[in-house]
């Protein structure tokens, strides 16, 4: 993604493999700025996971295939270097679609950095897909961030406002600030400022506010896991949006690489849901927001039925949930995928 950094307009990756080193920008600095951090083993690799400097479930993936391409490199203790890295999250798919397919290559150098084009390459793919359904003049709602910074460029629901803009369509982005973590408030209005789309953040609460106006004509989200019958998980909050969608009768639509399609699972109910430290709810920028007695419930994601969705957005093209099992065959005959 392209980004000016004190006046200079660069090309930056979410996360990148260089002197057998997995550097990414830190995450939980931006928009103050633009911060690079060096991981140097699988260690590192599990911190930087764990603690959401790099997030997103494509680039958690490409996190850990360059990890596991380092610590192979750096002789570690393999068995351990792969379980301390698939303990770090458990709700994305692609991090553990990441760690099958580094294993079936041995670990190599070359694996990883194929596996960091492809899933780049196939979020472009989603793009130029999803672009197909934004037409000239939409208002489109999206909720945390699914951009490049959640995959390594391009993005997933944020891949196709990209192109749409690109191809010269005018549009407008409604960003959820997305509670706790911010990552739409920061991440999201960031990158689409970088683009130069037109966007405002809205509190969490006011999506039903301007979906009921009929000031929203679609909405865009990305997911961390896709099970077999279309329920999908995705940053807290986003279920809600899907209903509001649905009542409204407002397109919602799930961007997604193949990657993050578990179709191990049936249903929705066997995704494992994070729930992460109370504290990212009891503050902000570390000063507490309620009283000192007070606990909080912190789940990262929730399941969405598929009841919900209008269609996946994939690199394959564009599916409605009573098409998956043509997804699918898909999948099984891609060699990436296997
Ligand atoms: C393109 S995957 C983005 C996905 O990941 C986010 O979760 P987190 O920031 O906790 O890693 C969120 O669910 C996004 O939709």
């Amino acid at each position: 993604m392209k980004v000016n950094i004190n006046g200079e307009t660069k090309t930056v990756l979410a996360v990148w493999y260089e002197d057998n080193k997995v550097k990414l920008i830190d995450q939980r600095k931006i928009p103050d700025e633009i911060s690079i951090i060096e991981l140097k083993n699988s260690n590192d690799v599990y911190n930087a996971i764990r603690d959401m400097a790099v997030r997103g479930a494509p680039a958690i993936g490409v996190t850990a295939a360059y990890g596991l391409a380092m610590a192979k490199k750096n002789n570690e203790d393999m068995e351990k270097a792969v379980e301390l890295i698939r303990s770090s999250r458990p709700t994305a798919y692609d991090l553990f679609k990441a760690i099958d397919y580094m294993k079936k290559n041995n670990f190599s150098e070359s694996a990883a950095r194929r596996y960091a084009l492809e899933i780049t390459e196939r979020s472009k793919k989603i793009g130029e897909y999803g672009n197909e359904l934004i037409k000239n003049g939409d208002r489109i709602l999206t909720h945390c961030n699914a951009g490049a910074l959640a995959v390594v460029d391009w993005g997933t629901a944020i891949a196709p406002m990209r192109i749409a803009k690109d191809s010269g369509k005018n549009i407008f982005v409604y960003v959820d600030e997305t509670r706790p973590r911010l990552q739409g408030a920061r991440l999201t209005a960031w990158e689409l400022a970088q683009e130069g789309i037109d966007h405002s953040i809205i509190a969490d609460n006011a999506a039903g506010y301007f979906m009921k106006k009929k000031d929203v004509n679609l909405v865009i989200v990305g997911a961390d896991r896709i099970a077999a019958n279309g329920d999908f998980a995705n940053k807290i909050g986003t279920y809600e949006k899907a209903v509001l969608a649905k009542v409204n009768n407002i397109p919602f639509y799930v961007a997604a690489p193949g990657s993050t399609f578990d179709f191990n699972i049936k249903s929705g109910d066997e995704i494992p849901i994070e729930e992460r430290d109370e504290n990212e709810v009891l503050s902000i920028n570390g000063k507490n927001i309620g009283p000192s007695q007070s606990h909080a419930r912190n789940p990262a994601f929730d399941v969405t039925p598929n009841e919900y969705v209008t269609a996946f957005i994939t690199e394959y093209g564009i599916f409605k949930p009573n098409e998956l099992e043509k997804l699918r065959s898909l999948i099984s005959k891609d060699l990436f995928m296997r």
